[in-house]
């Protein structure tokens, strides 16, 4: 397998409130980004890291860099762009530092043969209520949690599959807050594979102090 990782870290983190790109906030001592990095890097069946990047600044060592979009998927598709080869694809964010190369292998070997994606995600363990949209919000109903998925990245798609899945107009794009949701949209199979709650995404404040607390407890 010669898999490419696509690393998205152009977001600007105004849920974190941070003075420059949440990517490069110091997260457990160095920029956040390093971390995926470090664990992508690790795995040697992923032969090559691109990383999309806010305008003027240069890509870690040992990775290629690409200028990101105005959303996510637009800086996922740009880092596609840049890639010749490699299949199948990894998506992660840049602002999920917990990653570990355990995950990275998990989320490869669950793209079966019959899959067009395999993508990261904890099962849920709050009970899930969905509101009724008025204000004030009453409950609608309580959703069956034994089928509920808080989804992550990684999410490894097949080459094929994700070009055609951001082949779509921009408005299209902007609306996804993943990838795989536009393989779902076209019909096609997506295996959930189980991660560890840990692999978090930094959006807030209160998360960069989790993830740090997290990181430092990994230290030997
Ligand atoms: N135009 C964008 C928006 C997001 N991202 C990346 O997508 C991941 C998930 O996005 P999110 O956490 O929503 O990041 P931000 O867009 O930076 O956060 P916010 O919505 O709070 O501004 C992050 O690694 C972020 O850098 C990106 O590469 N390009
Ligand atoms: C892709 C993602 O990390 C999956 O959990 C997430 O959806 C990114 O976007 P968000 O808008 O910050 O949830």
């Amino acid at each position: 397998m010669s898999a490419v990782a696509l690393v998205v870290a152009a977001g600007r983190g105004e849920r974190l409130g941070s003075s420059g790109p949440k990517a490069f906030v110091m997260c457990g001592g160095r920029p956040m980004l390093e971390w995926s990095i470090d664990a992508l890097r690790a795995v040697p069946e992923v032969e090559h890291v691109v990383v999309a990047l806010p305008p003027g600044i240069e890509a870690p060592a040992g990775t290629s860099g690409v200028v990101g979009g105005s959303e996510r998927s637009h800086s996922v598709r740009a880092a596609l762009h840049h890639t010749l080869a490699g299949d199948p694809v990894l998506v992660h964010d840049a602002a999920r530092p917990l990653l570990t190369p355990e995950i990275v292998r998990a989320c490869l070997a669950g793209l079966d043969a019959d899959a067009d994606a395999a993508i990261a995600a904890a099962r849920v363990t709050d009970t899930i209520k969905e509101g009724d949209g008025a204000t004030p919000a009453s409950v609608a109903r309580t959703l069956d949690r034994d089928r509920l998925w808080a989804v992550q990245t990684p999410q490894v798609f097949r080459r094929d599959v994700l070009e055609r899945a951001l082949a779509q107009p921009h408005d299209v794009l902007a609306a996804a807050t993943d990838d795989a949701s536009l393989v779902e949209a076209m019909g096609g199979t997506v295996r959930l594979v189980e991660c560890p709650r840990e692999n978090l995404k930094v959006t807030t404040l209160v998360d960069l102090h989790v993830a740090e607390a997290l990181l430092a407890a990994r230290r030997p």
